[in-house]
């Protein structure tokens, strides 16, 4: 099992975006290094528009930068084909998603196993059977969407983010429409897959308590890294998101 000593998991070079051109140019991710950790939360903050859901995309090739490099372990998903990219990040890379994007017409378990189905991977039945003790999603498992609470669906959404063992999983607000029960759970669960997993998860959010939970908060301003928190108390992000009011532009 891993551990906070795990090696380096996602690497990202110079990475820059910027959207739209001439005056209106907006540069939302501006010559980004990052090292993240295996087997470590991080959780990403920063003020409204300073680029955090645009570096998460980008890191997990959901989008590909003007400039720069993502590695995830010896794999570079920047430089790579579309039919490339898809194939190499349905198996390093996970995503939670906002809205969940859970398929409606499905039932939990087979929206969960749907990444393994679409990159022709093995079913896994112990390790599927390992996340749905962990998140606690047996009745989900033949359940529809509609027929969960917005916290059930989060976990299924969870799940299927970490049904191929990925490397890094992406997360951008997981507890973002959660009330602070089902908030607290979901991260316990996200803290407890680096910790006993040895995943490697990053999350935006932007509620203290929340990335009070992380082992390392990044903090995000101008579509840059402006510093970072270890062992992050909601006094101390709050300390740093009022530092970093004072590099906005
Ligand atoms: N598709 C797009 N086209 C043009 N501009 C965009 C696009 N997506 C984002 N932007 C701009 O890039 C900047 C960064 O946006 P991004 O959504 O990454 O910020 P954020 O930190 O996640 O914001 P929030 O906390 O409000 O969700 C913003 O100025 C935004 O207006």
């Amino acid at each position: 099992m891993g551990d906070a000593t795990t090696p380096v998991a996602l690497t990202a070079r110079g990475l820059t975006k910027t959207y739209g051109a001439g005056e209106g140019a907006v540069t939302a991710v501006d010559h980004v290094d990052l090292d993240i950790p295996g087997g470590v939360l991080t959780a990403v903050m920063g003020p409204s528009g300073s680029g955090k859901t645009t570096l998460v995309h980008l890191l997990a090739g959901l989008d590909r930068p003007d400039s720069g490099e993502v590695w995830v372990g010896d794999d570079e998903l920047t430089g790579l084909s579309d039919k490339k990219l898809a194939q190499v990040r349905g198996r390093v890379v996970g995503f939670v998603f906002q809205g969940f994007n859970l398929i409606q017409t499905m039932s939990g378990r087979d929206n969960i196993v749907l990444p393994l189905r679409l990159n022709r991977l093995p079913q896994d039945e112990a390790w599927l059977a390992t996340l749905v003790e962990m998140l606690g999603i047996e009745r989900e498992l033949d359940r529809r969407p509609y027929e969960m609470s917005g916290g059930q669906q989060q976990r299924v959404a969870i799940a299927r983010a970490l049904i191929t063992r990925p490397r890094v999983v992406l997360a951008d607000e997981p507890t973002g429409n959660l009330d602070t029960h089902a908030s607290a759970q979901i991260l316990s669960h996200l803290r407890t897959s680096c910790r006993e997993l040895g995943q490697s998860v990053v999350m935006v959010t932007h509620d203290p308590t929340a990335a009070s939970y992380a082992g390392r908060v990044l903090l995000f301003a101008n579509g840059r890294v402006e510093g970072h928190i270890t062992d992050p108390t909601p006094e101390s992000v709050l300390a740093g998101l009022d530092a970093l009011a004072g590099v906005e532009r």
